[in-house]
């Protein structure tokens, strides 16, 4: 999440900024606020007039409110400018909120950005009629166990490719460490790009454009803009905010998921079929044609645009943190690679039903995901009527941020939880699918995360082939303990640094 103190300090505008915010102080200070008109809010860090608590958040917010939350408790209110939001900041805390008053915090707030880019879509859209249909055509018709379970060969397929490039990169780069971010990045780029919109976007050029224009919602959905903190200011969005910038990127979505759109079209009037399986667009089409649905075409593109948006940040992130994990960690590389190449030993790749095999596996890739969730904030919640959590009031139309960050290094559920250890999930119960709260990187009650099974099976296939045919090695000079591990801010937490490795081909299994 892009913070305001950035975006003061990143603006070419920033002393007319500076300017109105020193002519507002005045303004604040005689403003009503919550804390005055209610005695039982939960405890918040003493604040700024109309800045708030922003000047004690860093560049990496969850880390900041994991710090303040240490001393004001897992239930604490943070303003961020003039919009206090409620921090959650612990399991017990995490299960009232998602499962206690799952309904009561359904909404999810809207900002600027959300507003103009994703209008009329699931993700960042409010509770309701609409976002009912929508979760329902993406849980029974589009992420399904079953549909999950057809994707194997397109699964496949794309990690073939990737393996490919690794080998060709390896080969070409003799001994240099290549840059796997990158690899990793295009990877769940391409696989979110194929089961939308299936290989139309391997078409000449849209591949970089696809890319292209997801980074950019990531980053336009991450930045905070002026009225989202400051509503006194919204007369200044059109000079300071994101609204322009959001309306021109809008515009070059809409062009090019007009054209996949009627590209599909096109194919079914001519009743080609190029791919085996329908991909979401032909399933959205079909399913728009039905008389019962109330779904506008603004409704499918905002779907297509949630499942690039969600998708292919948080698959490359979980990969990235895992092998950087495991680098770090050789004993616990060791460990997995023998496990992955004792089950599979005859085949050049792992496949999808191997991989159910390998128990090691599935607790090295939750080990990470509790260590460097892709969202360690989640998504926004907001409470639709005023509650009562732990003896607090909680306002109605508060903003909710759950610190899942900071629930993941919680002494009281996790043993030296700084340190990463798979050991710890061998054996136990613990899983992420939303019942255990200490254990929540997918969220939780009925904003789940939809594509929770398919970005697992996902990691874990990936992971498995990249371990089982390559060993590798840090660069050069580069020793474990000075690994870079730095994360950088945004909606998703990623590497700082790129994660530049040396893998070296197991030549054997091509006997
Ligand atoms: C490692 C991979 C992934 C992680 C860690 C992840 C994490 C999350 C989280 C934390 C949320 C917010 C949940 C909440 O508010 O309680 C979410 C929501 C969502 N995710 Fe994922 N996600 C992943 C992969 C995917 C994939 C592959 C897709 C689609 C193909 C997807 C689609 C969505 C959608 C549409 C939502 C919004 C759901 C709603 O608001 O009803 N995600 N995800």
């Amino acid at each position: 999440m892009k913070l305001l103190t950035n975006l003061i300090f990143d603006s070419p505008a920033v002393s007319l900024f500076l300017a109105v915010v020193s002519l507002f102080l005045l303004y604040t200070f005689t403003k009503k606020n919550y804390s005055r008109n209610n005695t039982h809010l939960p405890p918040h860090p003493p604040k700024l007039p109309f800045v708030g608590n922003l000047l004690q958040i860093g560049s990496l917010p969850h880390q900041s409110l994991n710090s303040l939350s240490l001393k004001y408790g897992p239930l604490m209110l943070v303003y961020l400018g003039e919009m206090p939001y409620l921090i959650v900041s612990s399991s017990d805390m995490a299960e009232a909120v998602m499962r206690t008053y799952d309904h009561t915090f359904a909404t999810r707030p809207r900002s600027v950005a959300s507003e103009i880019l994703l209008d009329g879509d699931m993700a960042f859209g409010p509770y309701g009629n609409i976002w009912r249909q929508m979760r329902k055509i993406c849980t029974t018709h589009l992420l399904s166990s079953k549909n999950i379970h057809s994707y194997k060969t397109m699964r496949e397929e794309e990690i073939g490719y990737m393996m490919q490039e690794v080998k060709n990169k390896a080969f070409l780069s003799n001994g240099v460490a290549i840059d796997m971010s990158k690899i990793l990045y295009s990877f769940a780029n391409n696989i979110i790009c194929r089961l939308v919109s299936g290989k139309f976007f391997r078409d000449e050029g849209k591949s970089d454009l696809f890319r292209g224009l997801i980074e950019e919602n990531v980053a336009i959905l991450g930045a905070f803009s002026v009225s989202d903190l400051f509503p006194s200011l919204a007369c200044l969005e059109g000079i300071l905010g994101l609204s322009g910038k959001s309306k021109k990127h809008k515009i070059r979505w809409d062009k090019l998921l007009d054209e996949v759109i009627e590209l599909h079209i096109q194919r079914r009037v001519c009743g080609e079929d190029g791919d085996i399986h329908e991909d979401f667009v032909d399933v959205l089409l079909s399913l728009q044609k039905d008389v019962c649905s109330h779904l506008s075409m603004e409704n499918v593109k905002g779907l297509l645009l949630d499942m690039f948006a969600a998708g292919t940040d948080t698959t490359y992130i979980a990969l990235e943190w895992t092998m950087a994990e495991l680098l770090k960690n050789p004993n616990i590389m060791t460990k997995l690679q023998y496990e992955v190449r004792k089950i599979v030993r005859q085949n050049k790749m792992v496949t999808s039903k191997e991989v159910t095999e390998l128990p090691y596996l599935q607790a090295v890739i939750k080990e990470s995901l509790r260590l460097h969730p892709p969202a360690p904030l989640l998504l926004p919640r907001q409470s639709m009527e005023e509650c009562n959590i732990n003896g607090y009031t909680i306002p109605k139309g508060i903003r909710v941020l759950v610190n899942f960050w900071a629930i993941g290094r919680e002494t009281k559920s996790w043993e030296t939880p700084y340190e990463f250890k798979p050991e710890r999930f061998i054996g136990s119960e613990v899983d992420y699918k939303g019942t255990n709260f200490q254990f929540i990187p997918f969220g939780a009650g009925r904003r789940i995360c939809p594509g929770m099974n398919f970005g697992a099976s996902t990691l874990e296939l990936a992971l498995a082939n990249l371990i089982y045919q390559f060993d590798w090695e840090l660069p050069c000079g580069t020793r474990t303990d000075d690994f870079d591990m730095k994360e950088m801010s945004g909606l998703t937490t990623k590497k700082k640094e790129a994660l530049r490795l040396i893998p070296k081909y197991r030549t054997s299994i091509d006997e």
